[in-house]
């Protein structure tokens, strides 16, 4: 089972994400039906490529690349509409693209995050790499992993702009894509090279998902602001309108008090004409006689007819105009007027500046949603759509062609003793505008910067490591030549020594002596162990052994003392040669072995006797005497010796001296 899911897993993980996005069609809103799409066409790809890769029939290679190439247009496309500045393709560019889209929505509603674009891109990409997997693949896949739990993270977390959130069945479909990659891209025995590399990346790139979320969430507070501060210079500018048409009213009041009668309809309608040609949102402009109170003139006369003669305190602005026949400027609500209208009141009072007695008052007639109007710059119209509201009911709403972005932001007015609400909401258009692009830039500059970051890493860790195997193959193959040239120098000093006693053999012997000067006085002793056999038979052989290695040593050090060489001859023989000795001095060295083995005192079996030696030995002074010569003439002496009963040593040669 474990070898199959190693074998097919990311195949099978990529074929499931399939009905997850079909699925997906049907369950998520239709703005998520581009990311979604997206979603397929990338599980798609990876599909081919898979079974390129797997069963290499090598015909539908090409096929597999070009649907990798189909799906990463869209994707580069919508990269660029992150990173492309306005100037060389702004919104309405970028809109044509999504005209024809099914649910004809705006483009920025529909378009995914550039984390979503940028982790698509990535798994779209990954398996053309597949021949690389240690410089591409693991970083590629950590990103696309990050950068997903990263659009989570804001879009759980953070207020988003727009921003596609993954609904269930997309969310789901890019995570088995990334479980796809995350079975081939397993990096086994490779982990140890290429975890140092991806620790250091990714702590870049957590650093570099912060910096990009600080900016990203800084521009989306100032887009944010964008309707924010277009309703505060609305309210601003409709604020000095009232003013501005307040003080109107007032002269406009003050400018009969000083006329000694009441207005004459003729100059009333002539001075509220000029008004109105001013403030074109004052629907009516009546005069009020304090006696009544009556309306005695109303401008303009044809709509206001018959308000002429009309009782007014009977209306529900009997509180604002009482006030304004006391002496108070006033101002109603929003009323229902007596010619079917609504509006707001304004009164001012108008004086007798003769007697100082209220004569009447000034009312004028406010139409809201006039007024409103004409503070709606036309000029802007296309960005913003402004509404004015009371009570829940619009009464003006700007024509905005453009689609807009449901952000809106409201202000409370007061027009007399009404509350308004006016909201600016801003078209995408505007948004998009207001979008920077250095958030982007942060995170594609911050992503590249990380993927040499981790190159760089891999390469170095890589290269060390492969130094140190070839330091490691160094040591061995040192170790290996030292180990040779040890047994070498074994194997020629066996060549030329007895392994048991360690003293040299025969051959050495012989070249020894032959390198000898010929007109040099040779002494020539050999030495044979007395009852050797004996001690072998009853004392075993490893004590044979021992007693003639103690015995070997014995003779080498007294025959090296003299100049000389000693070799074991064979057996329990032993064989010297001493240059430059007198008979009488050789006499007397073979002596000295004689005396040092028995001083060995080695005991034999009864543990009484000791080991003793007998010494063949000649000296000779003659270039023709060969070495084989000298030994049989040793060798005979010994025999000798041996006849006279051991443990002595017998001359042999010109000076025949016995001891
Ligand atoms: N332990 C041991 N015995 C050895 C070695 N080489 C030869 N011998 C023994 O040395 C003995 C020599 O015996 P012989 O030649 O009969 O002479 P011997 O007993 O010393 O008697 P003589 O020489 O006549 O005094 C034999 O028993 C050999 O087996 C050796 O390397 N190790």
């Amino acid at each position: 089972m474990k070898a199959f899911i190693a074998r097919h897993g990311d195949l099978l993980l990529t074929l499931l994400a399939l009905p997850c996005v079909a699925a997906g069609w049907w369950l998520t809103p239709p703005v998520e039906h581009l990311l979604l799409g997206l979603v397929g066409m990338v599980t798609l790809s990876r599909l081919a490529m898979n079974v390129t890769r797997r069963w290499r029939p090598n015909r539908l290679r090409p096929f597999a690349i070009m649907i990798t190439a189909i799906t990463t247009l869209p994707l580069m496309a919508l990269m660029a509409s992150f990173l492309l500045p306005d100037s060389v393709m702004n919104y309405a560019q970028w809109s044509l693209f999504f005209d024809h889209w099914p649910e004809q929505a705006p483009f920025y509603s529909i378009r995914p995050s550039i984390l979503m674009t940028v982790a698509l891109i990535l798994l779209v990409v990954l398996p053309l790499f597949s021949s690389r997997p240690g410089e591409v693949g693991p970083i590629a896949l950590a990103m696309a992993t990050m950068l997903t739990a990263m659009h989570l993270i804001e879009q759980h977390g953070f207020i988003s702009l727009h921003e596609i959130s993954l609904s269930t069945p997309t969310l789901l479909a890019i995570v088995l894509l990334l479980a796809a990659e995350f079975v081939t891209q397993w990096p086994g025995r490779r982990l140890a090279t290429v975890g140092i590399a991806l620790a250091a990346s990714m702590t870049i790139l957590l650093i570099l998902l912060v910096l990009w979320h600080y900016h990203n969430s800084q521009n989306i507070r100032d887009v944010n602001q964008v309707a924010r501060t277009r309703v505060d210079t609305l309210s601003e500018r409709l604020g000095q309108e009232i003013s501005v048409s307040d003080q109107a009213m007032q002269r406009f009041a003050i400018s009969w008090d000083t006329a000694g009668s009441p207005p004459s309809s003729r100059a009333w309608t002539h001075r509220a004409r000029h008004l109105v040609e001013h403030f074109d949102y004052m629907q009516t402009i009546a005069y009020i006689d304090q006696q009544g109170p009556r309306i005695r003139h109303a401008y303009p006369l044809q709509t206001n007819q018959p308000l002429l003669g009309h009782h007014v305190l009977s209306s529900d602005d009997d509180m604002a105009l009482s006030a304004a026949l006391l002496g108070d400027a006033s101002a109603t609500g929003m009323v229902n007027l007596t010619n079917g209208g609504r509006g707001v009141i304004f009164y001012q009072p108008i004086h007798d500046l003769d007697t100082a007695a209220i004569r009447g008052a000034a009312g004028f007639v406010i139409d809201p949603a006039r007024l409103f109007a004409t503070i709606d710059d036309a000029s802007d119209s296309h960005n913003f759509r402004i509404r004015v509201m009371q009570n829940g009911t619009t009464l003006y709403s700007s024509n905005t062609r453009e689609a807009l972005s449901m952000l809106e932001h409201c202000n409370i007015l007061r027009l007399g003793q009404s509350n308004f609400t006016i909201c600016a909401e801003a078209s995408y258009a505007r948004l998009f505008d207001e979008r920077s692009k250095l958030p982007a830039i942060v995170l594609i500059t911050g992503l590249l910067f990380t993927w040499m970051i981790y190159l760089l890493v891999y390469f170095h860790h890589r290269l060390r490591q492969r130094h140190n195997g070839v330091k490691d193959a160094n040591y061995r193959l040192r170790g290996e030549v030292e180990k040779r040239i040890a047994l070498q120098q074994e194997v020629e000093w066996l060549a030329q020594h007895d392994e048991l006693t360690r003293v040299p053999n025969r051959r050495y012997f012989s070249q020894w002596v032959e390198k000898l000067d010929v007109s040099r006085t040779r002494t020539i002793i050999v030495i044979d162990i007395d009852h050797f056999k004996k001690i072998n038979d009853l004392l075993g052989h490893p004590t044979g052994d021992r007693y003639l290695q103690r015995v070997a040593h014995c003779l080498q050090d007294i025959v090296t003392c003299h100049g000389g060489l000693l070799a074991r001859f064979g057996g329990e023989e032993f064989i010297a040669c001493l240059p430059d000795l007198s008979p009488e001095r050789a006499a007397e060295v073979g002596e000295q072995l004689r005396r040092g083995v028995e001083a060995l005192n080695l005991t034999r079996h009864d543990g009484h006797t000791i080991v003793t030696i007998s010494i063949g030995l000649i000296t000779t002074r003659r270039a023709s005497d060969t070495l084989p010569d000298l030994i049989q003439s040793a060798d005979q002496a010994l025999y000798r010796a041996k006849l006279g009963g051991r443990n002595r040593i017998e001359m042999a040669g010109i000076l025949d001296t016995s001891t």
